[in-house]
């Protein structure tokens, strides 16, 4: 049978349109990492914990004005079944699976020995154990679909050196950056790379968190500890989630092809290696 006109552009469609799910992505470095890619070409399922409906509606909107399909998906990233329903929610509703990118995540700000068993849990479930779930959802969807994918995960500079006063959060994005060696040279074969980004210091809700924490810690006016902090770039100013979004888009695109278990700093020059 012959194709019409019609049916061969649904499909070159269908070939060229890629889909990308962004976890963490109702504010912050995910709705820039969210936008970026839609900007790119990607069609975006904007992935987000249940009471980030409203923000998550708003960045969905955003990429449908850039002329992207977009769906809210509903997704708490430290349970494994919530976050394969995500992938596979993102699938239907899109129309393909190709890369994944687990940016949700969570700090805490203690000095280690007042950490607990519960802190430790709950940042582990959150920004480790939502990695390995997402890089396990990820690969079987590649698999079921006969093709290559691209997983990026959010580290951070303190994934190459321990932050103090964030020694738990440090320890969960050291073993983000282990997981990324290991599963890009596990998924190698069938052509899936793993890397993951590590900015530095960005201007999001995290860090108005940690300058209240610390602030309340070492006895700084609100805004001292950032400010301190963000003297210490050499590029002299404090990251945007866009900074950030341009790795990922490097990650997410064919211009990475030949790169897999990078953990890419984007930290306006604070750490060097
Ligand atoms: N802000 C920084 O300076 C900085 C630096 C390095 C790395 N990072 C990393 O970048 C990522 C994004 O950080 P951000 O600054 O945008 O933080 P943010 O707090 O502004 O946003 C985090 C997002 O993740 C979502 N989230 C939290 N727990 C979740 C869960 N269990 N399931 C699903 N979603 C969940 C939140 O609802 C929120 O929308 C994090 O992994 C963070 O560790 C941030
Ligand atoms: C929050 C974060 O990862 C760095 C320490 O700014």
């Amino acid at each position: 049978m012959q194709n019409t006109a019609e049916q061969n552009a649904a499909q070159q469609n269908a070939s060229t349109t890629k889909v990308a799910l962004v976890t963490g992505a109702g504010q912050g470095i995910g709705r820039g990492i969210a936008l970026r890619l839609a900007q790119d070409g990607f069609d975006i399922a904007v992935a987000d914990l249940d009471f980030q409906a409203e923000k998550g509606a708003g960045v969905v909107k955003e990429i449908q004005a850039l002329g992207r399909k977009a769906v809210f998906v509903s997704a708490d990233v430290s349970e494994r079944d919530q976050v394969f329903a995500a992938v596979q929610t993102a699938t239907d509703v899109l129309g393909g699976f190709d890369v994944i990118v687990n940016n949700a995540g969570i700090a805490q700000v203690k000095p280690i020995v007042d950490i607990t068993a519960d802190d430790l849990d709950k940042i582990f479930r959150i920004n480790v154990n939502s990695v390995v779930w997402g890089i396990q959802a990820a690969a079987a969807k590649f698999d079921e679909l006969g093709h290559k994918g691209k997983i990026v995960s959010a580290a951070s500079i303190a994934a190459i050196q321990g932050f103090p006063i964030l020694g738990a959060y440090s320890a969960s994005k050291f073993a983000v950056r282990g997981i990324t060696q290991a599963a890009a040279q596990e998924l190698a074969p069938k052509g899936i790379t793993v890397n993951a980004y590590a900015p530095g210091i960005v201007g999001t809700g995290m860090w108005e968190l940690i300058d209240e924490k610390l602030s309340e810690i070492n006895g700084k006016p609100l805004g001292q500890n950032l400010k301190e902090n963000v003297d210490g770039i050499a590029l002299g100013r404090i990251e945007t989630p866009d900074d950030v979004a341009k790795v990922v888009s490097f990650f997410a695109g064919p211009d990475s092809d030949y790169v897999t278990g990078q953990v890419l700093l984007v930290d306006g020059g604070m750490l060097y290696n």
